[in-house]
Formats: structure tokens, sequence, C-alpha cells
């Protein structure tokens, strides 16, 4: 950590949150068990409760509500609420998240000011705490490490993570040395009481006041219940976006994509997108997805504010969508009955196959396979006397069109009947069907009773006789 870092660490504001460890316990507090690492009990769960948070999410909103019951709302003050709403969030969203959190495009001063100072009227924590936290949840999804990981609950990773303290030496390490060079952070930082009180509750009350005559009104509405829904709904990337919806880019994490989570949260919500492409400035890449941070960022770049703004281009992007597509379809394929593995097949002679054929077995070979067709005669849908003449042959030409050309589907079926590999087979072609029906095929048992390996059409290793290794 850098010098100018640790100068901030130490002139920090505690606001509220795990980020600041008071400079004074640091050695008492490396041996003390943290209250997080111990059990909740009925006599000791309000140590675990983080009570300024919980001041700031919970029983300010509360108090909001229940004094919105007197005071009346008027049609100004809503208007205003809910511009100021807007602004707010897009603090949040296009700013702490969108530019600090993951530098997805460049603002120039005034737009970082003016995002430094509504990101605090949401009342979400300083730029440089939140941002800190975001980076290590992008790090460590859905692991311990992940400050506000979701596989600890869907109300955790909304305000649980929040209202009980959480032990700062588990959270996940991030580098964020960019922030602490960046003025207008620090400076947020350093003044972040005053910037929560003044942006959070004295400017919409001051400007209801002095416009409309409305000064509970913009206290109440524009001020705390305005924080509410603002706070709620960009927590909601947290949960919602970690719980609702599809993957289409990748299932290993829980980020997912949904349109009502993109609606609550300003388009945060294409969050399986977000967290393949996290530096990308949009949320959403089709013009008909809900993405207003993308338009608001958009907007700012053409009136010269934002630029750099950061994009993957859209063939990595498919790439992405393929490969999951492929994944999705490997699953399916892989509860699907193929027949035995061709290079799990017997290799058979040629005067085997046709002396057991001959011992009332009824053996037809295909494409250098041996298939044992005995109990599909009768349900053969070309006739019994048509399979029944291919027995103790080789039926390649025949079943490809010499005298009918079989579908797909037969095909199919015929692998489900397959019993052995013929040797002095059309390996080539046996090779092509093994890889054809599964794509990690890598060896196979040649005609001589060799296995050869494979990688793709080169041959990359020849090893002991099947026989020995069957054996074995
Ligand atoms: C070796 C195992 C065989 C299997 C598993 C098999 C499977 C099938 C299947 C599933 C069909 C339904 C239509 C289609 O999918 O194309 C079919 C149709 C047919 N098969 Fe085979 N077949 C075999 C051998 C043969 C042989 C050796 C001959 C000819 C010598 C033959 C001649 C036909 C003909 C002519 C039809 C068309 C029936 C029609 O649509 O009227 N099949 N076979
Ligand atoms: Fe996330
Ligand atoms: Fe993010």
């Amino acid at each position: 950590m850098s010098s100018s870092s640790s100068a901030v660490e130490a002139k920090a504001f505690p606001d509220g949150t795990t980020d600041y460890v008071p400079l004074r316990n640091k050695k008492a507090d490396l041996n003390k068990v943290h209250i997080s690492d111990t059990p909740m009990t009925w006599s000791n769960w309000y140590k675990h409760v983080n009570w300024l948070n919980t001041t700031f999410i919970v029983f300010i909103p509360l108090a909001g509500f229940i004094s919105a019951y007197w005071v009346p709302l008027q049609l100004s003050t809503a208007i205003f609420s809910v511009i100021y709403y807007f602004n707010t969030g897009l603090g949040i969203t296009a700013g702490y998240h969108r530019l600090w959190s993951h530098t997805s495009y460049r603002a120039s001063t005034p737009l970082k000011i003016y995002l430094a100072a509504v990101g605090a009227g949401a009342v979400e924590g300083s730029i440089r705490w939140w941002s800190r936290g975001h980076r290590a949840h992008h790090r460590y999804t859905d692991t311990e490490k992940d400050p506000y990981s979701v596989r600890k609950g869907l109300l955790y990773s909304h305000l649980g993570w929040m209202v009980f303290k959480q032990n700062p030496k588990r959270a996940g390490r991030t580098d964020i040395t960019d922030l602490n060079e960046d003025p207008v952070v620090v400076w947020q930082h350093q003044n972040y009481l005053k910037c929560v009180i003044f942006m959070g509750l004295v400017f919409p009350t001051v400007f209801c006041g002095l416009m409309f005559q409305d000064w509970l009104g913009g206290f109440v509405y524009g001020g705390i219940l305005r924080i509410c829904f603002v706070q709620q709904a960009t927590f909601c990337v947290n949960s919602l976006a970690h719980w609702l919806g599809d993957q289409p880019f990748d299932d290993r994490n829980s980020p997912r994509d949904h349109f009502i989570t993109a609606l609550v949260t300003l388009g945060e919500g294409y969050h399986n997108f977000h967290h393949e492409f996290p530096s990308d400035y949009r949320n959403a890449i089709e013009w008909w997805q809900y993405d207003p941070t993308k338009w608001a960022i958009y907007a700012w770049k053409t009136l010269g504010l934002a630029y750099d703004l950061k994009q993957f281009r859209a063939n990595e992007i498919e790439k992405g969508r393929v490969q999951q597509l492929q994944k999705k379809l490997d699953q399916k394929r892989a509860t699907l009955d193929w027949g035995t593995p061709l290079e799990q097949l017997p290799v058979i002679s040629w005067d085997d196959f046709v002396a057991e054929s001959k011992n009332g077995k009824a053996l037809v070979a295909v494409a250098g396979v041996i298939h044992d067709v005995t109990d599909f005669i009768k349900d053969h849908p070309g006739g019994k006397a048509l399979i029944s003449s291919a027995i103790g042959k080789d039926a390649t030409s025949i079943f490809n069109g010499g005298v009918y050309n079989h579908s797909n589907a037969a095909h199919n079926l015929l692998s489900t009947m397959r019993v052995g590999v013929l040797r002095g087979g059309c390996e080539v072609e046996i090779w092509k069907r093994a890889q054809f029906e599964n794509k990690d095929v890598t060896y196979m048992n040649d005609s001589a009773g060799k296995r050869i390996h494979r990688a793709g059409s080169q041959v990359t290793k020849v090893s002991q006789p099947v026989a020995s290794a069957d054996a074995a």
C-alpha cells in the first residue's frame, strides 16, 4: 500500500463501515477474536449488529415511512424526489460502480465531482470503501472473501452484510492504488459524513423549501425516503442480480441477467454479462435492453464530459455466449445413450465376425463397426428380409445408399447396437464417428489392436495393444 493510502487510512472518517480500523487498537485487535467469528446468541446478538449502518439503512428509512403519515406529499416535491432519485442512483451506478470500481470510462473533473456528490447523496458509504468492497466482490465472487456473497443467503447479500459486523481481515484484498491517487475520491472519503448529510438531507430539504416552500416534504420525501429507495434499488445488484434470471455467458458463478433487476437498478441487471466483461461501460448490449446508466455515460461522452468508453469486441462477447450454449448442449448430450463408446469396444477379426454370424448371432458390419441387430430385425422399418440379407456381411455401402440412404436417426439407432470394432475396418470413419459422438475422445483402438492417441486429426501416440490394456 502506498504512503498516500495510509495517510487516507489515518485521517479517514469512520463511515460506519468495516473499512476503518482505529489505529490505536491495531495491536490489540490482532489477538482479539472478532465478534463475527463468534456464534450469535440471545445475549450477544446486539454486539454482532453494526449499529451505525443499521441506523442509515434501517432506522432512518423506517422513521421516514412513519413521518410520511403526517407529511402531505406535494406534486412538485414528488417530481423533484424522483429526479433526485435518478441522479443519486446514477451516482452509484455510473460513478461508484462503472467509473471508479471498474474504470470502464474516464470522466472530466466536473463530472467526477457531480458523481461523487450525488453518489454521497445515495448514502452507501464513500467511493473508496464501496469500490474496494466491489472489487473484492468481483475477484472473489461467491466465496468466503466476497463481502456480499449470495451463497450466504439472499437477504445477507442485500442487507445482512451491512447490518452485521464483518471481520475486515476476512474480506478479500484488492488493489485500490488508482483510487487513492484520485483527489475526488480521497476528498470525498475524508469528508464523507459532511457530504452525506449535505447531499442526502440538507440539499433536498433546502431545495424543496426554497423552491416550493415545502421544507418538511423535501426532508422526508426528497431526503429520507428517496435515500431508502435508492439504497434498496442499488442493493438489488448484490442480491437480485445474483439470484434471478439467466446465465447466457457463464454459469460457474451466481451472476444473472434479468430485465426486472435492470429496471430496478438503472440498468445494472445484466449482471451475468457484467461479471464476464466488468470493464465494459455497458451492462446491456442490445439497444432494446434497459440500461439508462449506459445511456447517461454515452450522453456525457457526446457532451465531452466522459471519454475512453471501454467496450469488449462483439467477437469476444459472442464467444462466451457460444461456449455457454455448447456447455449446456454437452450436458444434454451426456444424458443420452449413444451406445458403447467406440474406444471401449473389443477388436474382432473378420473371420470371427463371420463365424459368429453363422452361429445364430445377427451381426452386421457398417463402417468398420460390428452391430448386433438380433433384436431389431423384426422391428426394422425396411422389413425383415433386407436387414437379414446383410448378416455376416459388410453393409457399409448398402446402409449408406447402396440400397437405402438411412437417416441420421437410423445411424444413431445403429450406434446403440454396436458390439465390436472390425480389425482392418475403416479406421478413419470410425474415428470421425467417435469424435462426432463425444468430442473428448482422445484415443481409439486401431484395426491392429493398438491404442492410437490423437489430437484432432493428428496421431500423437501409439500405445500398448488393447488386449493387454483391457486385461489390466
Ligand atoms: C444394420 C442395421 C439397420 C438399422 C439399425 C436400420 C434402421 C432403419 C431405420 C431406423 C429405418 C427407418 C427410416 C430411416 O430412418 O431411414 C430404416 C429404413 C430402411 N432400411 Fe434399414 N436399417 C438397418 C439395415 C438395413 C439394411 C441392411 C438394409 C438393406 C439391405 C436396409 C434397408 C432399409 C430400407 C429400404 C428402408 C426404407 C423403408 C421405408 O421407408 O419404406 N436397412 N432402416
Ligand atoms: Fe455481482
Ligand atoms: Fe461490478
